[in-house]
């Protein structure tokens, strides 16, 4: 059917899904991170002789132990959250989960490591972490962060000597500013590299249209014709579906062209054009074929319907009034049916047709190898 131009396309709908898809994919990986991780510490443990259960190891415990239940939890619900077409509430809730869930393990694990003397190495990994993976939601990062400082912070606070805080809580802060502009950074990366792609799809998309559309009237053009006409006829052999074939010549349209001039000649065109799209299914194949001919394949049109159609084609051309053409404007139409003979012997049948429909006088139909035609229709010619 005719091309019709796409709406412009919803960049910032189309970035905010595509982000979330592929912080998704991140979520996922670090699922599984997390799995082996606790696998392997559990191991060394175990090695080590000092046991699973050792008071040493039970916040590490805990925190692993969540997080693998947490990790089954997104391995379980990701499959369908990433194939969901629409960036929902509850895709953009599951993506935030993780990261607000990673923030909580970096704080408790800092303050739990800051107790023993070794500082708040978690924290700084965590943020880090964090801040690559909540991109595409920089307030929700900031405020995720600062809250983690602030916790930090109480709990170093209260749990350290007086005087042996500030040092970490420094620390914690330079690093919270630090991932910050890391995420803003990278956001800014890849909405500009979502930019480009999007804008290079668009353009190629616009490219495969301009190559298949005729620019007078915005209908396909002969090359998609001819693409069509294979992939149609073969379809028709294989589940032996009806495929009917009709020619549309506009009737002297020299003199259309000669009397009122080029521009009236591409008015009419486009009217012709648009006439008879209005009488088209979705699957039908429209084309301009050339000059002042239209091709149509009917796609599982039966004789009687096709002849229907043509006939109304003809008929709203004739009734309609071209508001600048001086003379009446008329079509010739020749129709053929597929019924597995070689493609230019089906073309050649309908365009024999339409010769034959201005033989006889003009604006009418002529029908071709169709028995329902040859037997019941004064005006079928073979
Ligand atoms: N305005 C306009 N004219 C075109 C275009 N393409 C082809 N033509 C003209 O269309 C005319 C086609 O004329 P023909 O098909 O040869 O003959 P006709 O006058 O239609 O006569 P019959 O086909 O016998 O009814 C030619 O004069 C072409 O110059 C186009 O895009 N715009």
């Amino acid at each position: 059917m005719q091309i019709v131009p796409k709406p412009a396309a919803n960049q910032a709908f189309a970035y905010k899904n595509a982000s979330i898809k592929s912080n998704l994919t991140l979520v996922w990986y670090f699922s599984i991170v997390a799995l082996i991780g606790f696998g392997v510490h559990l191991i060394h443990h175990l090695r080590l002789g000092s046991g699973a259960f050792s008071p040493d190891m039970l916040p590490y415990l805990a925190v692993y132990l969540s997080n693998v239940l947490y990790a089954l939890l997104n391995l379980l619900l990701l499959p369908s959250a990433r194939v969901s077409n629409s960036a929902s509430w509850s895709v953009s809730l599951l993506e935030m989960m993780y990261p607000a869930f990673l923030a909580f393990m970096a704080t408790v694990l800092s303050i739990y490591t800051s107790m023993q003397g070794h500082g708040p190495v978690p924290f700084i990994m965590g943020m880090m972490v964090i801040a690559m993976l909540v991109q595409g939601h920089l307030l929700f990062l900031f405020g995720l962060l600062f809250c983690c400082w602030l916790a930090v912070s109480a709990g170093l606070l209260y749990m350290l000597p007086s005087g042996q805080a500030s040092s970490p809580i420094l620390t914690c802060f330079t690093t919270m500013l630090i991932a910050f502009f890391i995420a803003r950074l990278a956001e800014k990366n890849r909405v500009g590299q979502f930019t480009v792609l999007q804008e290079l799809h668009d353009k190629n998309q616009l490219l495969e249209e301009l190559a298949v559309q005729d620019p007078l009237t915005k209908l396909y053009n002969r090359r998609y014709f001819t693409n069509k006409l294979e992939i149609e006829t073969a379809r028709s052999l294989r589940y032996q579906h009806p495929l009917s074939l009709l020619i549309v010549d506009v009737d002297d349209f020299k003199q259309i062209n000669d009397n009122d001039g080029h521009l009236v000649g591409d008015e009419v065109l486009v009217e012709i054009a648009n006439l008879i799209t209005q009488q088209m299914r979705a699957d039908d194949v429209v084309c301009r074929y050339g000059g002042d001919e239209f091709v149509i394949l009917l796609v599982e049109a039966c004789a009687e319907q096709s002849k229907e159609i043509a006939n109304r084609i003809c008929e709203s051309i004739e009734r309609c009034s071209f508001r600048r053409a001086s003379a009446k404007v008329t079509v010739s139409i020749g129709y053929a049916q597929y019924i597995g003979q070689p493609l230019g012997d089906f073309m050649q049948q309908a365009d024999q047709m339409m010769y034959m429909s201005k033989k006889r006088g003009k604006n009418q139909v002529a029908f071709f190898g169709c028995d329902f035609e040859t037997e019941s229709a004064p005006e079928t010619i073979e």
